[in-house]
C-alpha cells in the first residue's frame, strides 16, 4: 500500500474533522486513514430482512421495518420527557421513542411518508417500541443500500451516539473510496492463487461492505490467515536466526557426574517422556548456540529430575548451574529435592534466597566467583548485582511466567556470552498459544506421569455437606493420610484474607482437637524461617492437617498427603485449582480433592467445577480456561498485549492458525532468505513489522 496517503492523520479524512478525530483518537487510538482501515466490525446486520409488525415477538433483537409516522407526541413523567411516534406499517401499530434532541427530530421528521425504521426492539406487555431508531426516508434507503450485510463498528459502544454507526459506516465508505486504488499486496499472487485467498484489497472492501455472506468468510479468512502468517514467519525467522546467531557454549562431553548418576544412583526409572526431555536438551547444549527450551511438564510429572539432570551436564563441562524460583517455599523445595538427588555424588550446591543470613551469602558470594560453588538454588536474590557466577553455564528457571524480563536478562549480562536457558513451568500453556508466544522458543514436554499413580478424585460439595466432608478427613486421618484445606488468597484485602483464614484455622482446631489431631499453618504474614518451620513439620509427619492459603500453590512435595480441601473453590481460576490438586496424588495412595463452594454459583464457576472433577489433565484444563477467560488473563497482560491480532482469535480460529503456521514454514523451506521476486512483499511487509513488533522482547 502506498505509504503516504494510508498514514495521513485521520482528522483530515472528508466527514471527521478535529473533534471527531480526537474522539477516535482517545478512545479508539485510530491515529491514521491506516488504523481506520483496519479497525474491523464486530458483527453485521443483515439490511434485506423487513419485519412487519404483526410479527415481531420478544425474541427480535434488531428490527428493520418500513412504515409511516402517523402521530408525534411529547410525554412528561417523573422520569423526565419523551418524544414518542405512531409507527404503523398497516399491520400493525408501535412506537419510535426519542429521550433528547426532540427540536431537531420535531422539525425534521415527517408525517404520514413512508420511513425504514431500524433499531433494538423493546417489548412490554406486547407492545413494540424501537429506542432512537435509525430513521431514513424510505426513497433514500432504496437509493443508498449499497452492501446488504451492514457492519457493526467496535466504537458504537465506546462512543455512542458521539459518532454512530451509521457515520462510522460512512466514514469507513469514504475512506475506501479514497484509498481502494492504493491497496498493494502483502501476499504473492501465485500463493493467494494457490490457497484461494483474496486479494487485500477484496478483503478489505468486502470485510467493511459484504456483497454476500459467502465473500464476508473468505474476507475474514483472508485477513486472519494475514495476521497468524506473519506472526509465525516472524517467529521461525527470528528462531533460525537465534540458532545461528545467538552463541552460546556448547556442553561437548556428557563425563562423569551425568554418567554415573544416570547409571548408578537414579532414584527411580525414568519415564519415557523424561527420557525423551532429557536427550532434546543434551541435543541443544551440544550445540555451538544458546538453548532457548520451555519445559512443561504438569504438576507431579517428574520436572525436577530432569533439571538436575541438566546441570549434571552444565557440571561434567566444567560450568556452573542455577534454578531460579518465585518462592522462597519452591526454592527451598527444589534445594531439597536436588541435594537428595546429588548426595552420592558429593556436590557443591548452596541456596540463596531473601532471608539468606549475611555470613552465608558471604560465603556464596565467594564460592560462586571462584567456581567452587556448582549449583546455586535461590530466589530473585539470585539476580542481585553481587550475585557474580565465575562460569555460568545453565540457568533453569521454574515458572517463568513469574518474572519480569530485566530480571531474566539479568542473569545474561552475568556472564560474555548467555547461559542455556531452561524455562520450566507447571501451568500448562496451551498448545495455540504456546506456539503463538513461544513460537521462538523450543518446547518440550513431559506428557506421562510416573508410574503407578492413581488419577486424583474430585469431588463438589456444597457448604452443606461440610460434616460429611469432615467425617471424610477423619477416615483419611485414621488411616495415616494428610491433609491440606487451603483458602482463597483474597487479593484486595490482606486483613480480610488473613481473618478468613485464621477463622477456619480455630474451627479445624476446635474440630480436630489435640492430642488426636494437630494441625499446622502457613499464611502469608508468617516470617519465611517460621512458615518453614510449619513446612517441615507438616513435611515430616508431624501434623496431620495443614491449613494454608495459595502459598503451597507450587512446588510443594509431600507424597504422604493424600486429601487437599479448596475452601471457596468457585474464587480460584483454573490452573490455580489445577496447581492446587497437583499438591496430592504424588504418592501411590488414591488421593482426593473437595471444591467446597457456596450455593449460588456463576456459569463460569460451574464450568470451573464441571471441569476440575471430569478430567485432571493439565492441556484440556488450560483449553477450558483459555476459552473461559480468554488468553490476556492467562498470559498477563504484558503479554498478550503483544499479540497483534485485530482480528483473529487464537481459540476460535486455531485452524487458521495451524494452516498459517504450516505455510509459512513451507515457505522458508523452500526460500529461507526470501530472495525470490515473488516473495519481496512478504520481505518487505517483514521488515516494516520488525521494526516496530514488540512480541517477543520479553522473551529474548
Ligand atoms: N520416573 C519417576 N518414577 C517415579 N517417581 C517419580 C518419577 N519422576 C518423578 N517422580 C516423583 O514424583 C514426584 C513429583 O516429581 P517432581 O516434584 O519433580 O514433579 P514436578 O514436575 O516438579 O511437579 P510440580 O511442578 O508439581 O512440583 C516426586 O516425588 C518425584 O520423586
Amino acid at each position: 500500500m502506498s505509504r503516504n496517503l494510508l498514514d495521513t492523520p485521520i482528522e483530515y479524512l472528508k466527514g471527521v474533522g478535529p473533534q471527531r478525530g480526537d474522539l477516535l483518537k482517545k478512545e479508539l487510538g485510530i491515529f491514521t486513514y491506516r488504523d481506520l482501515l483496519h479497525l474491523y466490525p464486530n458483527r453485521y446486520i443483515d439490511r434485506t430482512k423487513y419485519y412487519s409488525i404483526n410479527e415481531l415477538n420478544g425474541n427480535n433483537s434488531e428490527v428493520q421495518i418500513i412504515g409511516k409516522i402517523i402521530h408525534l407526541k411529547t410525554v412528561e413523567q417523573k422520569r423526565g420527557k419523551r418524544l414518542v411516534a405512531t409507527f404503523t406499517d398497516g399491520t400493525g401499530e408501535m412506537e419510535l421513542v426519542w429521550f433528547q434532541g426532540f427540536k431537531w427530530i420535531k422539525e425534521n421528521l415527517k408525517i404520514n411518508t413512508p420511513y425504514v425504521a431500524f433499531g433494538k426492539l423493546n417489548s412490554f406487555n406486547y407492545s413494540f417500541s424501537i429506542p432512537h431508531p435509525e430513521l431514513e426516508l424510505l426513497e433514500d434507503h432504496q437509493k443508498n443500500l449499497s452492501s446488504a450485510m451492514q457492519a457493526v463498528y467496535p466504537s458504537t459502544e465506546k462512543l455512542g451516539s458521539k459518532i454512530s454507526n451509521k457515520a462510522m459506516n460512512k466514514l469507513m465508505n469514504q475512506l475506501l473510496v479514497e484509498t481502494h486504488q492504493l491497496f498493494n499486496d502483502t501476499l504473492p499472487k501465485e500463493m493467494r492463487q494457490r490457497l484461494s485467498l483474496l486479494s487485500m484489497r477484496d478483503a478489505l472492501i468486502n470485510i467493511h461492505f459484504p456483497k454476500d455472506p459467502n465473500l464476508l468468510s473468505k474476507a475474514e479468512f483472508r485477513l486472519k490467515f494475514e495476521e497468524f502468517f506473519y506472526i509465525q514467519m516472524q517467529l521461525l525467522i527470528k528462531n533460525i536466526a537465534r540458532k545461528h546467531k545467538i552463541k552460546g557454549f556448547p556442553f561437548k562431553t556428557v563425563g562423569d557426574y551425568f554418567n554415573t548418576f544416570y547409571k548408578e544412583h537414579l532414584p527411580f526409572p525414568l519415564t519415557g517422556a523424561q527420557k525423551r526431555v532429557i536427550k532434546e536438551i543434551r541435543n541443544d547444549v551440544g550445540q555451538e548456540a544458546q538453548m532457548n527450551r520451555l519445559l512443561q511438564g504438569d504438576v507431579g510429572s517428574g520436572k525436577t529430575i530432569v533439571a538436575f539432570l541438566s546441570c549434571l551436564l552444565a557440571l561434567d563441562n566444567g560450568f556452573q548451574a542455577c534454578i531460579v524460583a518465585p518462592t522462597e517455599i519452591l526454592a527451598t523445595q527444589h534445594f531439597i529435592g536436588i541435594s537428595e538427588f546429588a548426595q552420592p555424588l558429593n556436590l557443591n550446591i548452596k541456596l540463596l534466597t531473601g532471608s539468606s543470613k549475611t555470613v552465608e551469602r558471604r560465603i556464596i558470594h565467594e564460592e560462586l566467583e571462584s567456581g567452587e560453588l556448582q549449583i546455586l538454588i535461590g530466589t530473585h536474590a539470585l539476580f542481585e548485582d553481587k550475585v557474580i557466577f565465575k562460569n555460568l553455564g545453565l540457568a533453569i528457571i521454574d515458572e517463568q511466567h513469574r518474572f519480569g524480563v530485566e530480571q531474566r536478562s539479568k542473569l545474561w549480562t552475568k556472564n560474555v556470552l548467555p547461559p542455556h536457558v531452561l524455562v520450566m513451568t507447571a501451568t500448562p500453556i496451551p498448545r495455540t498459544l504456546a506456539m503463538s508466544l513461544y513460537g521462538d522458543l523450543d518446547v518440550s514436554v513431559i506428557d506421562e506421569l510416573p508410574p503407578g499413580r492413581k488419577p486424583i478424585e474430585t469431588l463438589h460439595y456444597f457448604e452443606g455437606k461440610r460434616l460429611a466432608v469432615w467425617h471424610f478427613i477423619r477416615t483419611e486421618i485414621a488411616k495415616g493420610r494428610q491433609v491440606y484445606i487451603v483458602y482463597p488468597l483474597i487479593e484486595e484485602s490482606e486483613t480480610l484474607d488473613y481473618k478468613n483464614l485464621m477463622e477456619g484455622y480455630e474451627g479445624i482446631s476446635r474440630d480436630f482437637p489435640l492430642p488426636e489431631y494437630s494441625v499446622s499453618i502457613v499464611h502469608g504474614q508468617m516470617t519465611p524461617a517460621e512458615k518453614e518451620v510449619e513446612m517441615d513439620r507438616f513435611a515430616k509427619g508431624n501434623t496431620n492437617i495443614m491449613v494454608a492459603t495459595t502459598v503451597i500453590e507450587v512446588g510443594v512435595n509431600v507424597p504422604n498427603a493424600s486429601v487437599m480441601i479448596i475452601e471457596s473453590a468457585e474464587r480460584f481460576g483454573l490452573s490455580q485449582l489445577h496447581q492446587l490438586r497437583g499438591r496430592v496424588g504424588r504418592g501411590a495412595e488414591q488421593s482426593y480433592c473437595i471444591l467446597m463452594t457456596g450455593d449460588k454459583l456463576s456459569n463460569d464457576s460451574k464450568i470451573r467445577m464441571e471441569t476440575m472433577c471430569r478430567t485432571n489433565d493439565g492441556f484440556e484444563i488450560s483449553e477450558v480456561d483459555l476459552k473461559l477467560r480468554g488468553p490476556g488473563d492467562i498470559m498477563g497482560k504484558q503479554q498478550s498485549g503483544t499479540l497483534p491480532l485485530k482480528i483473529a482469535d487464537i481459540v476460535k480460529d486455531q485452524d487458521i492458525l495451524h494452516y498459517a503456521r504450516h505455510q509459512a514454514v513451507q515457505l522458508l523451506k523452500e526460500d529461507p532468505n526470501l530472495e525470490d521476486e515473488t516473495n519481496q512483499n512478504i520481505k518487505n511487509k517483514l521488515n516494516v513489522l520488525n521494526s516496530k513488533t514488540t512480541i517477543w522482547n520479553y522473551i529474548s
